[in-house]
């Protein structure tokens, strides 16, 4: 077999199919599934990025990397090597099972994940033993005869073998700005923008079907940097920025502190390696090591529960967004509507009932349709109009223009069918269809039938003009249609279509809204009927904006006028996507749901984008999530396990910068002046190791009603708030402690590091039943999992001193009136905890949040 480089990808359109076919091996039946299994290890998967070592090696061994582990490493060996071979094993083995818990709780997680990507991964439809049908997009191989059909990306680099009314939007890759004509033929032009015969991965079908033969695939394609589209490469999101800038600060913080404790400890004469040693354990327990697994396993525990409740997540870190999510903008039809159009009626230039403007429409349809609702509805209304047709020519129908055209003969003879928005086709009608005879159409003329439209509309009726020429048969059957044969047209009649609103919509955008998400409709409809609907599902629909309203404001003018208008006619894709940016621009949180070619471009700019199941391959490629039911009800769902999920990674960061940060601030200031160690540095690595053991349960925590009735936005201030309210509370009971054992009980150094080793750890672990809700602990009861976790590490904690296993560490049992002690501090500190809370987690005024 020849290897891929042997079809030179630059220019494969010079080829004909049988050069190719010879060259690949194959045939234009395509492949048996024996042939396409060893071509996909000969070629490898179709997909942008190599596959990333995923084995649980690699993972340990990226956290062996890390540069705390690294200086454990070294520590424990330096212990071994000074004659300490217990306190080095015990670092050792410390660090292995943190190591160790990591890894299994996050690979897990990823995994789960994965699988529910896969799920909705992309599909490309090949001939397989003789069969079309639907595989992973990343099982194409070179070889594969492959079906491309309107709305799909095309999944590799192809050879077109025959096509109809195909073309193909390549503005990504050639950057030719208007979707191009793909036909079988052979080309000699070397440039790719001129190769008419050939399909490049990452380009989106606009119209049509082609059959095309694979000839490369991966990175072996000539655009493969510019198809990442079809692959997982995606933006960083608002949610990942901040959880990177909270690490970043704890970093700075961890090492300032650690630097500090170091050089006093020099400063002081104190012995090198143990002081060198205290400085690491402190290191690691003031680093969150565990907020990457908690944030994964937080995250992909959340995307199972959502496609328990039909969203599937292809992007985990969505999750938060979609729960942060302050305005939720959607297409009109199928979400709001059934999608079930029906034709209900079909006029006459003059107005009258007559079924020969739907009879030209079916025709249109048949010929040269998309996959789009209103076209399916006119060929359910006339099956077999197209019977004696045949397709000449097609321009293919544009969301901008709104108008598409087919130049097809029949019974008829020669005959240009236009069809599109009815404002749009009659400016271009010079003449209108009266008793079968044809008419000149003046203004007057065009403005009775736009009234019409309008009556229709207002009956909740969406309408499709449809407008006929005879070509002149000078014009040749080969040469392309194009916007100047769409002109002087004869007015053939109006064809209205039922789209009723779906019974539970208004319930599901009620309830939406009383979580603090806004609904926009954002639609390329007529505004008359978007305005009907809205008022249906009981939207606010006073004002409306059309798409010439939204081109006419100033990028600041339509910053400010998105905040108040909730419905949208008549827009162009760009300008969903423009409507989506002006609303982000202003603090929202932006959502959008939507399934047609004509949604991709909002679908990627918008902070979430949502697609539904079936919808176009552009749209679900460029969106996070995909709703397995096209119903408003899933996303309220979403959302609120979107912030459940958020909730919950909240709680762990919240422990980390209270109770965490303020025992091991507390030990290094205290290191400073004691004569002899607060902790050694073994207990430390214990301490913080139980301390982690304690959290796993936090991702299945239960989360009460009220704390998600809002969107959840990030809020800094808050968890500064938060920090400087609960940290030195902490401290207070920590020097408290300090005194009562050095002054009050004259502890001995190992009584001192025992009992404090005890008392911090009863403090972190319990106060999490404190921070978890703005309740009170006994009346909002955490998930028995968070219970059991917290309650082993409490309970091992508490135990070791007075079991041989804690001789190893240095502890030593302590004497029971020092344990009372310690019992009264700890109880005073959560009463205390419980007490300041309310401040702590006071409502913040943040921006953000949105009005009500
Ligand atoms: N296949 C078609 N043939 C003729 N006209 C069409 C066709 N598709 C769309 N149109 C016209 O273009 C307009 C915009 O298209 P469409 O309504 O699908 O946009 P949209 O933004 O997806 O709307 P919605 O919000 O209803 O989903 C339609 O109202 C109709 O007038
Ligand atoms: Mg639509």
């Amino acid at each position: 077999m020849t290897h891929p480089s042997g079809v030179a990808p630059q220019s494969f359109w010079t080829l004909s199919a049988q050069a190719l076919c010879a060259q690949l091996q194959c045939t234009a039946e395509g492949l048996t599934d024996a042939e396409a299994q060893a071509r996909r290890v000969q070629f490898g998967p179709n997909s942008d990025a190599p596959p990333r070592a995923k084995g649980l090696l690699a993972a340990v061994g990226r956290r062996l990397r890390e540069p705390l582990s690294l200086i454990l490493l070294g520590a424990g060996a330096v212990s071994v090597a000074t004659g300490d071979g217990v306190g080095g094993g015990i670092i050792v083995t410390i660090l292995g099972l943190s190591i160790g818990l990591d890894t299994v709780q996050e690979g897990r997680a990823n995994r789960a994940a994965e699988m529910l990507r896969r799920s909705v991964a992309l599909r490309a439809e090949v001939l397989r033993g003789g069969v079309f049908r639907q595989v992973p997009v990343e099982e194409v191989v070179p070889g594969d005869v492959m079906r491309v059909r309107a709305g799909d990306i095309i999944a590799a680099d192809a050879l077109v073998l025959d096509s109809e009314a195909f073309t193909a939007g390549e503005a990504a890759l050639t950057g030719e700005p208007y979707p191009v004509e793909k036909r079988p033929g052979t080309v000699t032009a070397t440039s790719p923008g001129e190769a008419s015969n050939a399909l490049f991965r990452g380009a989106v079908a606009q119209t049509g079907e082609a059959r095309a033969l694979v000839v490369g695939t991966g990175r072996n394609t000539l655009f493969g940097a510019a198809a990442a589209v079809l692959g997982e490469g995606q933006e960083v999101s608002a949610f990942q920025r901040d959880m990177h800038a909270f690490g970043l600060i704890t970093a700075r913080l961890t090492l300032a502190l650690v630097v500090v404790v170091l050089a006093t400890h020099m400063l002081f004469g104190r012995q090198v390696l143990e002081s060198l040693m205290f400085a690491v354990a402190l290191a690691v327990g003031l680093t969150p090591e565990l907020l990457p697994m908690i944030t994964t396993v937080t995250l992909s525990r959340g995307a199972l529960r959502m496609a328990g409740r039909k969203v599937i997540v292809k992007r985990l870190a969505a999750i938060h967004d979609l729960g942060a999510m302050t305005v939720l903008c959607t297409d009109k039809t199928g979400t709001l509507t059934s999608a079930e159009i029906a034709l209900s009626r079909s006029l006459d230039a003059a107005g009258q009932d007559d079924p020969q403007a739907a009879r030209l429409g079916a025709i249109a349809a048949s010929l040269g349709g998309d996959r789009g609702a209103l076209d399916a509805a006119l060929l359910a209304s006339h099956p077999d109009a197209a019977l004696g047709w045949k397709m000449l020519q097609r321009h293919a129908f544009d969301f901008t223009r709104r108008v598409g055209s087919v130049w097809a003969e029949g019974l008829e003879g020669r005959l240009l069918l236009v069809k599109g928005a009815p404002e749009a086709v009659l400016a271009l009608c010079t003449r209108h269809r009266v008793g079968g005879a044809e008419q000149p159409l003046g203004d007057a003329g065009r403005a009775q039938a736009l009234a019409r439209v309008h009556a229709l509309a207002q009956d909740g009726l969406r309408v499709v003009a449809v407008a006929s020429r005879k070509r002149p048969d000078t014009a040749s059957a080969e040469q392309a249609l194009t916007v100047a044969d769409e002109t002087d047209l004869v007015f053939e009649g109006l064809c209205a279509f039922a789209d009723p609103a779906k019974p539970t919509a208004a319930a599901a955008i009620a309830r939406l809204s009383a979580a603090g998400v806004r609904l926009k409709i954002l639609s390329g409809d007529d505004p008359i009927v978007v305005q009907r609907l809205a008022l249906q599902v009981g939207l606010p629909a006073d004002r409306v904006l059309t798409g010439a309203d939204v081109a006419a404001l100033s990028d600041d003018a339509l910053a400010v006028q998105v905040q108040s208008v909730d419905i949208y006619g008549r827009l162009a894709p760009d300008q969903k996507a423009r409507l989506v940016r002006a609303l982000k621009a202003h603090g929202a949180v932006v959502g959008f749901l939507g399934d047609g070619i004509n949604d991709a471009p909002a679908l990627k700019v918008a902070d979430v984008g949502l697609s539904v199941e079936g919808a176009s391959g552009v749209a679900q490629a460029a969106a996070d999530m995909i709703l397995m039911a096209s119903d408003l009800e899933v996303v309220a769902d979403g959302v609120e396990e979107g912030r459940r999920t958020f909730v919950n990674i909240l709680k762990y960061v919240r422990m980390g910068a209270s109770s965490n940060f303020g025992n091991m601030l507390s030990m290094a200031v205290a290191s400073l002046f004691l004569p002899f160690l607060p902790m050694l540095p073994t207990q430390i690595l214990l301490n913080n190791l139980l301390y982690d053991f304690s959290e796993i349960g936090i991702p299945l925590d239960t989360v009460r009603p009220e704390a998600i009735a809002q969107p959840q936005v990030w809020d800094m201030h808050g968890l500064l708030r938060f920090a400087g309210t609960m940290g030195p509370l902490s401290s207070l009971f920590d020097l408290a402690t300090f005194g009562g054992l050095l002054w009050l009980f004259q502890a001995t150094p190992e009584e001192f590091r025992t009992m404090w080793f005890m008392e911090s750890m009863a403090t972190q672990i319990l106060v999490i039943f404190i921070i978890r809700t703005r309740a009170r602990p006994w009346r909002d009861l955490a998930h028995p999992a968070l219970v059991a976790s917290s309650l082993i590490a409490l309970l091992v904690a508490m135990a070791l001193p007075f079991t041989p296993v804690g001789a190893w560490f240095g502890f030593v049992a302590p004497p029971a009136d020092m344990l009372a002690g310690m019992g009264a501090l700890v109880l005073g500190y959560l009463v205390c905890a419980q007490w300041l809370k309310a401040y702590a987690l006071a409502d913040r005024s943040s921006p953000l949040v949105p009005r009500r």
